[in-house]
């Protein structure tokens, strides 16, 4: 694959998508199967396999072909599988207990000699699940893995190139006796899988459960390598994480791997006495006053109600409640001594007038050394932090886990925090905030150079004392500053997320029959062709390339990292100015992390947009203004924003108001969808599906409402936080299974519709001009008439004439005529029955029953046709 491939749509259909179409494969990851095996043999001889993440089928295919014939070949995805000869397959997810006691029900006694992984964790089919990473993914596997290997026999996986990589490569060779990574022809450059084959499985009578933990294989390796008695080696860092958990080492930057605990508590204590209080906020869902000292503070007159209820659910806090939190916990740390409030200056002076005469001069060359001293150590405290996040790029380098354009950048990489949007994350906005001071240090100061262990010292006393009222008033705003940025950031993030959602819906859409066949009989989808084989990380990687080449306008607010390509681009910068735009960037409020965005942009914060924004507020719309599209979803909310994409849009139910979206019953949305249904008849394949076992009786309406009441339809609303409410009513639904035939009627319909006859249609169309024209013309002489009248005043004709022009512009209403059954009295009397206006026709019964039933036949002919 010397050449690029191009980075469109088309251009993906490469030479193994051509060639699984033509071979009969469903995926074009068959042939990384099929290379893998003719590199490592490992299929000929197995007689049982087992496939995870085997959707759509692509690798079952090939197992089946290589594998001699009666061997037993299992298939597990969170997605149903079509049915493949031989091959038994299940629906469920790999990392649940269920998938292990359905394989175990399978292979009985039996072990497999092959077990195959091609898993990417599934972004936005399950919250859940998305809060895996592709590396624990892998480790699930591995789990099940050693639980059905026999031994001696082969797991194949797939991993991809990233910090966890090593540490992952190190249990593999704890496990196996042979162990090697390799990357087939058929695997994208642009991807960053790698399947790594253990072959000779040692079967070790006990494994240590700690190999098979997320949380101590993927923990930091860092620092290790970086304090240099091990450099470019992670196994002593992933062996210290199996075996020294006790060892505290730094934490990784963001949630701790593995750690799969969705709410935590955090004592006030821990908060209070933190030096990083919005990461604390960042990660808790509650804060709890639990010590005696703790329950002390809840009587001080500082803990107000409000405090009170904020600590409760952190989760469900504004911007206001943050801030409010905030100054509590200064207020606190000010009443128990932790933060020194200095004296104000006058005092000091007046004291010091008292006692002694001092020189004018010498007492303000002392303020000017102490404010020396504080700018001092705060350039310290920048130095060494760009200092570390310097050390770590440089060593990730080393690791080759990273490319060096990606310095900097990992952090913003969606791909590489799929699954953590959702959670709060303030974390990840703070961080992202101190590296983009210290990476424009990175690379516009190479020789700021860290600081030694004495200004860490120095450092850490800093912190703890704030000097004046002013230092204070500084921190508090810095931490607004803060917080602000990581509002933008996450609305940016929402918006992006939010329009890729839509793009995906529409394309689904569009895509919906081509969907139901894998590589489906056109070329026209391709976007399904690669959801199905390469899972979410190669589309990740294609849309980061498609956001690089996309406009600068994009860039404009991809928050610092971008714009630091965009530095670099500009070599005709003058140093000068290069570095005044660091300090700006440094001293304004820092751009924001998508995370952070996504966090603020909920339906809570919007009634915090004009009034607790404010200035801030308002600073950001400008530093925005140089992105139009930007700038109108800003202003005109999520909905607007459909509107300007360059996409067709998908009908959406507003969702704007709280009432919908508490709208338990999801009755606004049902009333919807039934007028939908209506004006344009069924649309969905699942829908058709249960349409068509209806009237087959393969079903019955009762059936189906008693289906209806499933777990995901009787789950109590109350007391749930929105975030979980609004992720629940995306992710967790019912899976309805679609026939063949569903989708095919679907498509004989869409046919039926294309081939409605144009000149019919312009015909039709026609008649309806026709018509408008002469009740035009006809209201016009009217009009003539009423003009040519003499005795009616000025203003009288101009009513009149305007009645008529308004009457002759509107549609002529059909003018309905009223059956009337001629009973007793009128039965062949002429006249207008009594209590009947307008239009009538006199009918007497017998007749009226005729002409329904001659309706009723020729309906019935029609459809018997
Ligand atoms: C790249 S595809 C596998 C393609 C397959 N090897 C083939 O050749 O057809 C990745 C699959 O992993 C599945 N997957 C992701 N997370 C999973 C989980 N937790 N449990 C089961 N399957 C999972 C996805 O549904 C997706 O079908």
């Amino acid at each position: 694959m010397g050449k690029a491939q191009k980075k469109t749509g088309k251009g993906r259909l490469d030479k193994y998508y051509k060639l699984a179409k033509e071979q009969g494969y469903r995926a074009r990851s068959a042939f990384k199967l099929i290379q893998l095996n003719k590199k490592f043999a490992f299929l000929e001889s197995a007689r049982c396999c087992v496939d995870l993440c085997a959707a759509p089928g692509g690798w079952l295919q090939v197992a089946s072909k290589y594998m001699p014939a009666n061997s037993v070949i299992i298939g597990v995805d969170l997605v149903p599988i079509k049915p493949i000869p031989r091959v038994v397959t299940f629906t469920t997810d790999i990392t649940t207990i269920q998938c292990r006691n359905l394989i175990r029900n399978e292979l009985k006694d039996w072990k497999a000699d092959v077990i195959l992984h091609d898993g990417a964790p599934n972004v936005g089919t399950a919250w859940v699940q998305d809060a895996y990473s592709q590396s624990e993914l892998v480790l699930m596997s591995l789990k099940l893995a050693v639980e059905f290997l026999l031994k001696g026999g082969t797991f194949v996986t797939k991993v991809f190139r990233s910090a966890d990589y090593n540490n992952l490569l190190w249990v593999f060779s704890q496990l196996f006796g042979k162990v090697e990574a390799t990357k087939p022809p058929s695997s994208r450059n642009v991807s960053a899988e790698i399947f790594v084959v253990c072959r000779e499985f040692l079967a070790p009578k006990h494994i240590d459960p700690k190999f098979l933990d997320p949380k101590h294989v993927f923990k930091d390796l860092t620092l290790s390598a970086a304090s240099g008695h091990d450099k470019g080696s992670s196994a002593n860092n992933a062996h210290e994480n199996v075996f020294m958990p006790e060892k505290r080492r730094r934490k990784r930057d963001g949630y701790d791997d593995g750690d799969l605990t969705l709410f935590r508590k955090v004592a006030a204590g821990d908060f209070i006495r933190s030096s990083e209080p919005i990461n604390v906020l960042g990660l808790a869902n509650r804060i709890v006053f639990e010590s005696e000292e703790e329950r002390g503070w809840l009587g001080l007159s500082i803990t107000t109600h409000d405090i009170k209820a904020n600590c409760d659910d952190l989760k469900v806090l504004g911007k206001g409640d943050f801030k409010a939190l905030l100054k509590w916990r200064l207020a606190l740390r000010e009443e128990l001594g932790l933060d020194v409030r200095a004296k104000p200056t006058e005092e000091l002076t007046e004291t010091a007038e008292m006692t002694e005469i001092v020189d004018e001069d010498q007492q303000i060359q002392e303020e000017l050394e102490r404010l020396k001293a504080e700018a001092a150590a705060k350039a310290k405290r920048e130095r060494r932090r760009a200092n570390e996040i310097k050390t770590k790029a440089i060593q990730r380098l080393q690791l080759q886990m990273t490319a060096p354009l990606d310095i900097g950048l990992e952090q913003n990489d969606v791909s590489l925090k799929m699954g953590q949007e959702d959670i709060f994350d303030l974390t990840d906005a703070q961080r992202g905030l101190h590296r983009e001071g210290s990476v424009a240090r990175l690379i516009g100061d190479e020789e700021a150079s860290g600081g030694s262990e004495g200004e860490r010292e120095d450092e850490s006393a800093m912190v703890e004392i704030l000097d004046s009222d002013q230092e204070r008033e500084r921190k508090l705003s810095a931490l607004e500053v803060e917080l602000d940025g990581m509002y933008n950031a996450y609305q940016e993030k929402l918006n992006e997320r939010d329009s890729k959602r839509r793009v995906k819906e529409a394309r689904r859409k569009r895509g919906l029959l081509e969907e139901w066949n894998g590589i489906g009989s056109t070329n026209k989808d391709t976007s399904d062709e690669e959801s199905n084989e390469d899972g979410s990380w190669e589309k990740m990687e294609a849309r980061k390339e498609m956001d690089d080449d996309s406009s600068s306008e994009e860039e404009s607010n991809e928050g610092f990292a971008v714009g630091q390509k965009r530095l670099r681009r500009k070599p005709a910068d003058p140093p000068s100015n290069k570095k005044a735009k660091f300090i700006d960037l440094y001293e304004r409020p820092p751009p924001p992390s998508r995370a952070a965005q996504v966090w603020f942009s909920r339906d809570v914060f919007k009634g915090l947009k004009g009034h607790d924004m404010d200035e801030d507020h308002e600073s950001n719309d400008i530093e925005l203004a140089s992105n139009p599209v930007e700038i109108q979803s800003q202003h005109s909310g999520r909905e607007s924003g459909r509107e300007t994409d360059d996409f067709e849009t998908v009908p959406q139910y507003d969702n704007g108001s709280d009432t919908e979206m508490w709208d338990a019953d999801g009755e606004n949305l049902v009333n919807e969808h039934m007028a939908h249904v209506e004006k344009y008849g069924l649309s969905v394949a699942e829908a058709v599906t249960l349409a068509q076992q209806l009237v087959n009786r393969k079903t019955t309406k009762t059936h189906l409402i008693n289906d209806g009441f499933t777990r995901y339809s009787l789950n109590s609303k109350d007391d749930l936080p929105i975030w979980f409410l609004d992720d629940e009513s995306k992710y967790y639904k019912p899976n309805i299974p679609v026939t063949k035939e569903a989708v095919v009627a679907l498509r004989a319909r869409q046919r039926a519709l294309d081939a409605r006859p144009i000149k019919k249609i312009a015909e039709a169309k026609g008649r309806k001009k026709l018509r408008a024209a002469r009740r035009l013309e006809k209201a016009m002489k009217k009009a003539e008439t009423v003009d040519a009248t003499k005795d009616m005043t000025e203003s009288e004709k101009a009513k009149q004439i305007e009645a008529l022009m308004k009457k002759g512009a509107s549609k002529a209403k059909r003018k309905e005529t009223k059956v009337i059954v001629a009973k007793g009295g009128y039965k062949g009397i002429k006249g207008r029955p009594k209590g009947v206006k307008g239009r009538y026709t006199m009918v007497d019964a017998r007749m009226r029953k005729e002409v329904q039933s001659r309706k009723r036949r020729e309906k019935g002919k029609r459809r018997g046709r």
